[in-house]
């Protein structure tokens, strides 16, 4: 493994000593493991196309990076988000996206889960979407492996045998649409230079996917139109501006016409909440829709916030739908698409199904029941589930509560939303703070990224799912009270938040976690790095932007080995 901080890559090679190599075109340089299998994807053609993405808008994202950088400091300095004055117009104007293409009017449960190969057999036979993002581990094999296997499941010829347990899987007749989420600006792909750079982790991801599978795409999924997208994580309609011009290249590179390709943005960076017409607007010939997605706007809310110690948010647990700013964002979410003529998307219930405990699995049934219920009629027309044991119950909340529409796009205009005010969307959320809530925060995030470490992005922990967006909470709610000291106001004991409570929190909850997962495991693990990244970024005196850029750079591994040091 080599080890480089973000700015601090190793200059790329000249060459390969000896063993195959990829074969690349000119400015492109591999530097992850050769393998037979990843050249069928890293061809020639494809890694042209990503390199002229790259070229082509490289500019445009550092420029939205740097944008991204100046709005924090401005929220640092006081500030806060609102709606821009500058773009009244758009908010207020008479337009639609382009309509809705049939093959995904109907959208009421979606899957989401890691490109990994039984998982992507799992969610297609059960209403699929398939993550590069926070749901995967962006380890070299986890990455390519993932196209391998998308390639296949595009194609109809995915297949994977279990043979502990004797069980082959394959694709039904009848397979949901897929969506692919690429991962957000801010990540680099440091398996791939670009003229002399780590590529664009979301170049990298949306171009190796998009040149393999569009055309299979149409014919076999799409019905004609299609591949379908999910964009995470932006900010400022300037970023969906330059995935519309993405998208462009692509229909223009492959032949097909424009507004082909379709996205859905998820709405989950309390920024973007502001700027939700128009993100829709620049995206208005490839949109089919925004995604509530909440747990990464939590993680947001307190990053927007972190200079501000009168919004601190009380235990993880109690920030859910019932919180005024997140009641607000999902109905001006939904009644700002059903303007737009394209579909409201909810969000993810953490719940997974609790197999050896009846009792407890119907109860955090129920709990997901509530949320889609809440959902639905409010006016969203899908939502997302973690798991496919959740998917019976959620297809039945909604096809119950759509009036036998496969949308409420038309039926459930919100023009009630309309008046949601900034003030709205930023409330302080209410409730308090626990011992218990700082442990849990630790318990999870340590655990969560020891898992990442090893090449899984999403892991059941204590009966819920746990993906990046949750991990990210548990971080920044930690910072956020270390830097200003919280007092535990929640269960009588009255203790502030310091270095010297945290350092025995920390100590105590890994003593729980060794005794947990076991003595053995805990050997093989890799819970003693993770806790000194967690624990190094809850301390920092500065908030990292993201848990995954820090981490990331623990999981690059360059081949040939030594190669830094040529
Ligand atoms: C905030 C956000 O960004 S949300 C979106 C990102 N997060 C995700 O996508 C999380 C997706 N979910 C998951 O990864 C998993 O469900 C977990 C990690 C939460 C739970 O995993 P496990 O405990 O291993 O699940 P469990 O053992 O109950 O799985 C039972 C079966 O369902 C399958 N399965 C579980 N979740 C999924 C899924 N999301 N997609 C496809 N198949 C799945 C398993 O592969 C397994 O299949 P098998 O019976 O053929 O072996
Ligand atoms: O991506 C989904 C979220 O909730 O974050
Ligand atoms: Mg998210």
């Amino acid at each position: 493994m080599m080890e480089f901080g973000t700015n601090g890559y190793a200059a790329p090679a000249a060459g390969r000593k000896g063993g195959a190599a990829y074969d690349v075109p000119e400015g492109v340089d591999i530097r992850g493991r050769y393998d037979a299998e990843f050249a069928k994807i890293l061809t020639r053609d494809a890694l042209q196309f990503v390199a002229d993405l790259q070229r082509e808008f490289r500019n445009h994202i550092k420029y939205a990076m740097e944008s991204r950088k100046e709005a924090k400091m401005r929220y640092n300095n006081g500030g806060s988000p609102g709606f821009d004055p500058a773009t009244r117009y758009v908010r207020e104007g008479e337009w639609v996206c382009a309509p809705v293409p049939p093959a995904v009017a109907n959208r009421m449960v979606e899957i989401t889960g890691p490109t990994e190969r039984k998982m992507v057999i799992n969610a297609l036979n059960s209403g699929a979407k398939a993550d590069f993002e926070d749901a995967l581990s962006p380890s070299w094999e986890n990455l390519i492996r993932g196209h391998v296997n998308l390639k296949e499941a595009v194609d109809g010829t995915i297949s994977f045998h279990d043979k502990a347990r004797n069980r082959v899987y394959k694709l039904n007749d009848q397979t949901a649409k897929l969506f692919v989420r690429p991962r957000g600006w801010h990540l680099p792909e440091a398996h791939i230079f670009i003229d002399g750079e780590p590529a664009t982790g979301c170049l990298v991801d949306f171009g190796l996917y998009f040149y393999h599978n569009f055309a299979a795409f149409r014919r076999n999924q799409g019905a004609g139109s299609g591949p379908f997208f999910y964009l995470p994580k932006m900010e400022h309609s300037r970023e969906a501006k330059i995935w519309n011009s993405i998208f462009e290249r692509a229909e223009k590179m492959a032949g097909i016409e424009n507004g082909s390709i379709r996205a859905t943005v998820l709405i989950e960076t309390l920024p973007a909440v502001f700027q939700m017409d128009e993100i829709l607007y620049e995206l208005r010939d490839h949109s089919v829709g925004l995604n509530c997605g909440r747990w990464d706007y939590i993680f947001s809310y307190v990053k927007t916030f972190q200079a501000h110690p009168d919004r601190l948010i009380p235990d993880r647990v109690l920030v859910g739908m019932n919180q005024h700013f997140m009641r607000s964002y999902s109905d001006l979410l939904i009644r700002t698409c059903h303007r737009r003529g394209v579909h409201a998307m909810g969000g993810m219930a953490a719940q997974i199904p609790i197999r050896d405990d009846p009792v407890a699995n119907e109860a955090a049934l129920e709990l997901v029941r509530k949320d889609k219920l809440r959902e639905v009629r409010a006016g969203h027309d899908g939502t997302w589930a973690a798991h496919p044991g959740l998917i019976p119950a959620i297809m039945e909340v909604f096809t119950n509560n759509m009036r036998n529409s496969p949308h409420q796009i038309h039926s459930m205009k919100r023009d009630d939303a309309a008046n949601v005010t900034e003030e709205d969307l930023l409330q302080k959320p209410v409730g308090v703070r626990t011992m218990e809530g700082l442990r849990l925060n630790t318990r999870v995030g340590i655990q969560y990224l020891a898992a990442w470490l090893t090449g899984t992005g999403s892991v059941p922990l204590y009966h819920l799912m746990e993906d990046a967006a949750t991990a990210e909470i548990s971080r920044v709610q930690n910072w956020q009270w270390l830097k200003y000291g919280v007092e535990l106001d929640g269960d009588g004991l009255g203790l502030k938040v310091n270095l010297d409570l945290f350092g025995r929190v920390v100590e105590e909850e890994m003593a729980r976690i060794q005794r947990e997962v076991g003595q053995e495991r805990f050997k093989k693990g890799m819970y003693k790095e993770a806790c000194k990244i967690f624990t190094r970024q809850c301390t920092a005196p500065m908030l990292d932007d993201f848990l995954t850029l820090d981490a990331y750079n623990r999981i690059v591994i360059h081949h040939p080995k030594g190669l830094s040091k040529l």
